[in-house]
């Protein structure tokens, strides 16, 4: 966007944070943030309304405020939710995104916020969460385990001082054999939380000791452009079905084939389309000096009422 509309979406973040100060109640945020976005320039929303009808695997926007003033980067999103950190940042993310779709959250989730903070954590380095820094997070689709999954996992960038990349992978890409797409069609996968959600927070399910398992397929809908659900770390072949094993084999290895990188810089938002996309990123070296790499993060829905359907509460938080 231009310095004009980059300006419009500062002052309308301010705006927004002196109606409803810091986000505590999400529902009402997330529906005031639907409200305020229709007053963002109208060439940003109308981009963001044909990315939604076109559905393209990653849309980008660019020139977004971030102040020069901007906080030294938390260690940790607890620590950021202590401090509220970077909140005119975290609505700008908000207010952007609320053009798109619906934000929620997840109560399992840093505790519920619907905007999140990644940033390297002491201690999380060799995780397998967005709080890692020196093992690299493998391709994944969002939050895998779960039907309400998100539509869009929205990134954006405040910090990456050595540009590190965002990993993706379009599901468009890939060029599996027919018979393994066929097997990859069917329900004959599990699919577990990953392991930034608190177990205990997720309902026990009859599939599987860990709580909030899901069986369904790795691709689904469009046959000439189907969705894809996939994350090697958090799922596996229904138990004795060594064909379904060997398809996911097979998918890892197609993605490996055909990564792309996206190296955000500061002010730098980036829609993944988690139905088409499956992201990761590289490994960077954590300094917990303040100029550690830091990204908000927001999920979108396309339908919040599939979240309450689902739930039984009208929530925006699962
Ligand atoms: O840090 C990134 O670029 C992506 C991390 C990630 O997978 C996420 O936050 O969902
Ligand atoms: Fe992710």
């Amino acid at each position: 966007m231009n310095d004009a509309e980059s300006r419009a979406v500062g002052d309308l973040a301010d705006e927004f944070l002196d109606s409803f100060g810091p986000m505590r109640d999400p529902a009402k945020i997330a529906a005031a943030a639907t409200v305020a976005a229709q007053r963002l320039p109208s060439r940003i929303r109308e981009f963001l309304a044909r990315a939604r009808a076109e559905e393209p695997a990653v849309t980008v926007l660019s020139n977004l405020p971030v102040q020069e003033s901007l906080e030294p980067t938390p260690v940790g999103w607890e620590l950021a939710s202590k401090l509220g950190a970077a909140q005119r940042e975290e609505t700008v993310l908000l207010l952007c995104g609320a053009a798109l779709a619906e934000p929620f959250g997840w109560i399992s989730q840093q505790a519920g916020r619907l905007v999140h903070d990644v940033c390297p954590t002491p201690g999380e380095e060799t995780s397998l969460t967005s709080a890692s820094s020196t093992l690299a997070l493998n391709f994944h689709t969002e939050d895998v385990f779960h039907p309400c999954r998100c539509d869009y996992v929205s990134l954006f960038c405040l910090r990456n001082p050595t540009q590190v990349g965002t990993t993706i992978v379009r599901t468009d890409a890939l060029d599996l054999p027919a018979e393994i797409r066929a097997v990859l069609f069917q329900e004959r996968f599990l699919f577990l939380p990953d392991d930034s959600h608190s177990l205990s927070s997720l309902p026990a399910t009859p599939e599987s000791e860990t709580p909030g398992t899901h069986r369904g397929a790795v691709l689904f809908g469009p046959a000439d452009a189907p969705y894809l659900r996939f994350d090697i770390d958090f799922m596996r072949a229904v138990p004795g079905d060594q064909e379904a094993s060997e398809a996911i084999d097979a998918v890892q290895a197609a993605l490996l084939e055909h990564t792309e990188r996206i190296a955000l810089s500061p002010g730098e938002l980036v829609f993944v389309d988690n139905y088409r996309v499956v992201h990761g990123r590289e490994p960077f070296v954590s300094r917990y000096d303040g100029t550690d790499r830091w990204l908000k993060r927001l999920n979108l829905t396309r339908d919040a009422r599939r979240i309450s359907a689902l739930t039984g509460k009208r929530s925006v938080i699962i």
